[in-house]
């Protein structure tokens, strides 16, 4: 089907082949992570050590405890006091309608159904942010406690790392209603992509730090420490400063904490940012994410290259969802999206990018 304006809309992660190679590589890049991480030379980019049998990969019992663990969030998500937020509402009033492009493959992954709902349970808003994220610091607080088993007390690396990541996903909790503004919510359809990385990608993968600070432990002055916490201290700034400030100025821009800041009109009736964070680069709030996804890393030592593949995916992510990103804000701005390029021309990184 034709999106809106009769043409078809562009394929995105590459069309099919890239969808089909996506849904391929991300789970076995799980698999070895996890499999790497316990190893030894715990080498990334090295063979993993070993296939284990397919009795150790199947077991009915872990099975029923994330079956059991998804419905408990369902349960808790279900719960009455929760608050009920208004969605985003589209330009013309309807909803986003997808390209039936006629390639199975590409829509499993992508997702066709942009509020996938029984009655008033939403299944991808219940998963972005719950079972999955809840769920990292979850594996994250179970590495940390098997340490101190190990070892006779957690270790400074492994506090640092459970600390910066639960204020990040306790952050992201708090500021829930933030997640309805998100392309994942308001673009994006509930398919492979999402349903995976919000449900296996993002607790299995996210927590490989704790992890592998679990198999290699790695020592830690409180100097060096210190500067990490400051790190990962100025990321968070950024990251919360930014986002609170875009977030802030679209719910009222005229809010006096967002009602100075200098603006370019649209022919939508919304106005864009361009002084404050979001006339320092065009996504602050990515820069403040990898800050702090960096200070993650750090405690682990440079000895390995495993503990940066959270860094090296996620610049990968977010350079592409930047890029995604334009392409959407250019759809909807036009040359206001062009003026706020001429006047803002980096997109994450000062003077770089
Ligand atoms: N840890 C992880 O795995 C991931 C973390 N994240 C984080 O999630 C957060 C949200 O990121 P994301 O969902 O990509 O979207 P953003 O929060 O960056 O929002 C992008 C939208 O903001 C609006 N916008 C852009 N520029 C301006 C401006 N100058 N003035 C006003 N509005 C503007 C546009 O929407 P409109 O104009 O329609 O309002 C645009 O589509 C980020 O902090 C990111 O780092 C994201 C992905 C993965
Ligand atoms: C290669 C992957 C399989 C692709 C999946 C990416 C997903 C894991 C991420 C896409 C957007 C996300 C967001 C967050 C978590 C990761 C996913 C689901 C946040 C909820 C993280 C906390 C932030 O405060 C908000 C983010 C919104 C986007």
């Amino acid at each position: 089907m034709a999106s809106p304006q009769g043409s078809r809309a562009p394929l995105e992660f590459g069309g099919p082949l890239g969808a089909a190679a996506l849904m391929l590589l991300l789970p076995a890049t799980m698999f070895h992570l996890l499999l790497v991480v316990r190893s030894g030379p715990a080498r990334l980019l090295g063979p993993p050590p070993y296939l284990p049998g397919l009795q150790v990969l199947w077991s009915p019992r872990m099975l029923l405890l994330w079956l059991t663990w998804l419905g408990l969030q369902a349960a808790l998500y279900l719960l009455p006091a929760r608050k009920v937020a208004e969605g985003q509402e589209l330009k013309d009033k309807s909803r986003l309608l997808y390209p039936i492009n006629g390639n199975p493959i590409y829509d499993f992954f992508l997702g066709r159904e942009l509020n996938p709902r029984v009655w008033s349970f939403d299944f991808k808003y219940f998963c972005e942010l719950r079972p999955g994220l809840i769920g990292w610091v979850l594996i994250n607080l179970a590495m940390l406690m098997q340490e101190a088993e190990l070892r006779g007390s957690p270790s400074l690396a492994m506090w640092l790392v459970n600390g910066f990541q639960l204020l990040y996903v306790g952050d992201a909790l708090w500021h829930e209603e933030a997640v309805l503004t998100t392309m994942d919510i308001t673009h994006d359809g509930f398919g492979f992509m999402l349903a995976f990385g919000d449900l296996a990608w993002v607790p299995f993968t996210y927590s490989l730090q704790a992890q592998f600070l679990l198999h290699h432990p790695q020592p830690l002055g409180l100097p060096v420490a210190s500067v990490i916490c400051l790190i990962n201290a100025v990321g968070y700034y950024i990251f919360r400063g930014a986002n609170s400030q875009k977030n802030t100025f679209r719910k009222n821009p005229s809010d006096p904490r967002v009602a100075d800041l200098e603006t370019i009109p649209t022919a939508t009736g919304r106005q864009l940012l361009v002084s404050g964070w979001w006339g320092m680069v065009r996504h602050p709030n990515y820069l403040g994410d990898l800050i702090m996804a960096l200070a993650w890393s750090l405690p682990c030592g440079v000895s390995h290259l495993l503990p940066y593949f959270y860094l090296l995916y996620f610049t990968a992510l977010l350079v592409h969802r930047e890029a995604r990103d334009e392409q959407q804000c250019l759809q909807k701005y036009g040359l206001a999206w062009h003026e706020y390029c001429r006047r803002v021309p980096y997109r994450i990184l000062p003077y770089i990018y």
